[in-house]
């Protein structure tokens, strides 16, 4: 086949621990990602352009080589270039859903749809392991989101560990279009206003680690139990977007006044805050309630849901 359309979802943490500072301008993590239903669609066509060409109307979304999709054919030319020289470029196109710079993976999820597509465009039939190697040269979210689901992420986030899927969680989300939270800005805020507390020994990182797979919101996605994750989530690049953010830690102190809201949290570096409620049909409410009160129409909302995979091939 020329030509492969893909669905690549958005991710959210249910857990973010910054456990340490690894000196090579990466933090140690522990976090639990989660799949949603929000994605985009990106369409990949080969051999109709010699190089790679990228299309996408969204007005912050670049089309250069600075594209997170673009860096991924372009690491995939790279590495099979035999394949490349011989069938040509690809073309590819980016139907943008996912709210951009919002912490919710968006390039990453490109990035993971393109390596995807361009294993299927070009018969490499390469392993879900060597996906995930190539996709954590390109960033670190970029290996959970080809596989997506439910999933224990360490190391920078690219160690992955998978949990039982954990589907059909109801969330609303909420970001500003205007605003956009640069997730190197958030580490370093992190590493300067804590960076005395970092743990700087690998044995107790590794312990920390260990107790965070142990830890309660664990059992409470083994079993399922939307109100125990609500009370367990975590993020720890809260303390420092939430206070440079007043629009963000407004928006989550709106979500948890709402008597439907079982838990609120933002996800990733932000600022995106999404909200678990019991159903859809509670999400609903939960939104009007929102838009209600906030009837700015910079503030995009959406009513969503957990779900067990990542990339996956639409036609
Ligand atoms: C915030 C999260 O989205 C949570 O899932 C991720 O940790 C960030 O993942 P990402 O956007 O794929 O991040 P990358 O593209 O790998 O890194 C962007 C920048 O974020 C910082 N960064 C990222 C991951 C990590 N473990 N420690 C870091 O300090 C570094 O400054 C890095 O240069
Ligand atoms: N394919 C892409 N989709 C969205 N943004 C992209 C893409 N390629 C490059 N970018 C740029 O990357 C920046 C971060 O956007 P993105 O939506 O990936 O952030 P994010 O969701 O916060 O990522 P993460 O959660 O992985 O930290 C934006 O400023 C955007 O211009």
């Amino acid at each position: 086949m020329r030509s492969y359309s893909l669905i690549a979802p958005a991710k959210i943490n249910l857990y973010l621990e910054i456990l340490g500072d690894r000196g090579d301008g990466y933090h140690e993590l522990a976090m639990i990602l989660q799949s949603i239903d929000l994605a985009d669609q990106i369409d990949i066509h080969a051999g109709t352009t010699e190089s790679i060409l990228v299309h996408c109307h969204h007005p912050q979304v670049p089309t250069d080589k600075s594209n997170l999709a673009y860096r991924a054919a372009a690491l995939m030319a790279r590495e099979f270039s035999d394949v490349f020289n011989n069938l040509g470029g690809v073309d590819i196109t980016i139907k943008k859903r996912i709210p951009v710079a919002a912490g919710l993976a968006g390039g990453s999820t490109n990035a993971a749809a393109v390596l995807v597509g361009i294993d299927l465009l070009w018969n490499l039939g390469l392993t879900k392991s060597e996906l995930e190697e190539l996709g954590a040269q390109l960033g670190s979210d970029v290996p959970f989101c080809i596989s997506g689901g439910t999933v224990i992420a360490t190391g920078r986030g690219e160690k992955l560990s998978p949990l039982p899927s954990l589907d059909n969680i109801h969330l609303v989300l909420a970001k500003y279009k205007s605003l956009e939270i640069s997730t190197p800005w958030a580490y370093k805020t992190y590493r300067q206003v804590f960076g005395s507390s970092y743990i700087q020994n690998t044995d107790d990182l590794l312990a920390r680690a260990h107790a965070v797979h142990s830890d309660e919101l664990v059992k409470a996605v083994l079993n399922k139990d939307a109100v125990e994750i609500s009370q367990k989530m975590h993020n720890d690049l809260e303390k420092v977007v939430l206070a440079a953010y007043p629009k963000v830690l407004q928006l989550r102190e709106l979500f948890a006044s709402q008597s439907e809201v079982l838990g609120t949290m933002m996800s990733g570096s932000g600022p995106s805050v999404f909200a678990i409620v019991e159903s859809q049909a509670q999400g609903e409410i939960v939104k009007q309630k929102i838009r209600a009160a906030i009837p700015d129409e910079d503030l995009e909302l959406f009513v969503t849901k957990t779900i067990t995979n990542g990339i996956q091939i639409s036609q």
